[in-house]
């Protein structure tokens, strides 16, 4: 694919320039009136820029490839999209020294702009992407491995209940009508509330840095890189991107009244506190396995089923933060 970039702002004095990504298949009108917003901003910081719209799933991950093979100074990639768009960028810009990632949170979930990015507001990003420099930050991914597949991730990798959510929430036709009314992050509630009745719980066996141990009735087990997951859900609230380490949550033998009671608790964090049902702990790389046909998501993708390994990666990535 030849790059062919919409450019903007190109006789402006300042000398910021930023790539934009941009999901070319906006499911809101809010994520239109957000990108209308971005550009009116970055004019008005007088940011040059280039747009690059993807025309299919993947290609977020192409087009990251090749800006950052054809300029090999400081390139800013900034993204306007949800998770999923930043999962596909980082994916094909993290081996890339000079990729700096920024985003505007355009998407139903939004995690990376709420966990590690720390800021959503559109005029903040601009202002911040005007002083980048000043703004740039190194932080820890995660790698994972599935079969013969390996993949980074920046927000979480799970397996179990939140996979299977994000299975349902990917492949549903609701999704859109959701976006469509603003109501991105309830398909995700929706799911929940269904998937608690078809979901059964399975046996889980890890090996996290060495050290073995099996689980019988799993509804979930996450490997955060920050805390939130889900569409703002604080499922690893110690997480950090700048700890070297993946902060593991596993919830097991929980009855299904108590498990969705936990799930109203997660938003500020309450959930650790159900010690007998919830265990948490760090560590550097983790294997997971079961023999049931379990999903897997990475930053909310379906990218396998049953087995998987995941290891931290420390300081791979530069993106804008606050
Ligand atoms: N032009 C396109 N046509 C079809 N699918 C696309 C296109 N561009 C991107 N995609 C896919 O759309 C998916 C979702 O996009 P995005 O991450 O912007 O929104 P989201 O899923 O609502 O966000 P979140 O993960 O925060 O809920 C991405 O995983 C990407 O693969």
């Amino acid at each position: 694919m030849m790059l062919d970039p919409v450019m903007r702002n190109r006789d402006q004095a300042n000398h910021q320039f930023v790539h934009i990504i941009k999901n070319g298949n906006p499911a809101s009108v809010n994520s239109r009136k957000i990108w209308k917003e971005t550009e009116k901003r970055l004019q008005e910081k007088e940011i040059q820029y280039a747009v690059y719209s993807t025309e299919y799933a993947g290609h977020a991950k192409e087009i990251a490839k090749e800006i950052l093979n054809k300029y090999r100074t400081r390139t800013v990639l900034l993204i306007v999209g949800g998770d999923g768009m930043i999962h596909e960028v980082i994916n094909g810009a993290a081996s890339y020294s000079h990729a700096v990632i920024a985003c505007i949170a355009a998407g139903s979930g939004n995690d990376y702009a709420r966990g590690v990015q720390k800021i959503r507001n559109v005029s903040e990003i601009t202002h911040l992407l005007n002083e980048s420099e000043h703004h740039t930050d190194v932080i820890d991914i995660g790698e994972m491995q599935y079969k013969h597949q390996k993949m980074f991730f920046v927000n979480s990798l799970g397996l179990g209940f939140d996979a299977s959510i994000c299975k349902a929430v990917n492949g549903s036709k609701r999704k859109k009508h959701f976006q469509k009314w603003k109501l991105g992050k309830f398909i995700y509630l929706y799911y929940l509330f269904r998937q608690l009745f078809i979901f059964r719980p399975f046996p889980l066996q890890i090996e996290a840095d060495g050290k073995k141990k099996t689980y019988n009735k799993v509804w979930f087990i996450v490997v955060a890189n920050q805390p939130y997951f889900g569409g703002g859900l604080k499922i690893a609230p110690a997480a950090s991107v700048h700890d070297g380490k993946l902060h593991v949550i596993v919830v097991s033998n929980i009855p299904s009244f108590l498990f969705l009671l936990m799930f109203a608790t997660v938003f500020w964090g309450g959930h650790l506190k159900m010690s007998k049902y919830v265990e948490q702990f760090m560590c550097s790389r983790i294997h997971m396995a079961t023999e049931e046909d379990v999903p897997i998501q990475a930053d909310g993708e379906i990218v396998g089923y049953s087995e998987v390994d995941a290891k931290v990666v420390p300081e791979k990535l530069k993106v804008i933060s606050k």
